[in-house]
């Protein structure tokens, strides 16, 4: 089978990452969390004392980090500098910050670079999540999928993840970082003109599972069809 290149773009909690690593499971596919990347280097530039807000002493450092994904959809795994950061990007922190970060044009270069050298070295295909990947890092996906949510549904699953947290305060911040995120000028938060959207708010995951495999899936009946050509 030809391998398979899969954008999963939204904002946060619409479930990306969830359904790219099932999709990626069940057909085979490499997967990789864009943003775990990004707050990769965001906590790389917090641990060192790069102050996030000032966006040239960022640009300076952008390089110096060593940033590995590996892509099992099983195991995903992110290091900096060979330490794991699995636990350290997840911090409220980081969260914060990772928007001013990632708005920094030389941080997107660089790893944007390293998203489509992941892309291109996964043999099989690859399940790729974030913000920008349909638009930006591979506008030649042969699928690109776009899920929303409401802000509701959204801030009810991101707190349903931290014990004793408060949903208004959730989707005040969530808010927050989609409009911070969708307003950058360097490859904001968009939805690729050919992307597939999909509402995710009434949807079980298993659903929207469902319904991206079966995308998936139809892509493939039309790409081989249409290679083999007309009786
Ligand atoms: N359709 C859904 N219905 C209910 N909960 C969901 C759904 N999709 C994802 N979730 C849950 O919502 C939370 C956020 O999902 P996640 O995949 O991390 O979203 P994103 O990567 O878009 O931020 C997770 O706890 C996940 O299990
Ligand atoms: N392709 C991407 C992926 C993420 N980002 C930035 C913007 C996001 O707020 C942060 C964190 O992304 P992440 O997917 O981990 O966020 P959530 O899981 O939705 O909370 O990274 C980006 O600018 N471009």
């Amino acid at each position: 089978m030809e391998s398979v290149i899969v954008a999963i773009d939204g904002p946060s909690g619409t479930g990306k990452s969830s359904t790219s690593k099932a999709v990626a499971a069940k057909l085979g596919l490499s997967y990789l969390d864009t943003g775990a990347q990004y707050r990769a280097i965001t906590w790389w530039m917090i641990s060192n004392g790069v102050d996030v807000s000032d966006a040239e002493a960022v640009a300076n450092a952008a390089a110096k980090p060593v940033i590995v994904s590996g892509t099992d959809p099983a195991r995903p795994t992110i290091t900096v500098d060979g330490a794991d950061a699995a636990g350290p990007i997840r911090t409220e922190e980081v969260t914060s910050k990772v928007s001013a970060v990632s708005a920094v044009p030389e941080v997107r270069a660089l790893i944007t670079e390293l998203q489509r050298s992941i892309a291109k070295g996964a043999e099989q295909g690859i399940v790729v999540e974030g913000r920008d990947i349909g638009t930006t890092v591979l506008p030649d996906a042969d699928l690109k999928i776009f899920l929303t949510a409401s802000p509701e549904a959204r801030a009810a699953r991101r707190s349903g993840e931290v014990k004793g947290a408060d949903v208004h305060a959730t989707k005040e911040a969530l808010i927050k970082r989609d409009a911070a995120d969708s307003s950058r000028k360097t490859s904001p938060l968009a939805k690729a003109d050919d992307a597939v959207e999909v509402d995710t708010t009434d949807l079980t995951l298993d659903q929207v599972i469902e319904c991206v495999v079966t995308l998936v899936d139809e892509r493939r009946s039309r790409d081989a069809a249409q290679a083999e050509g007309p009786e």
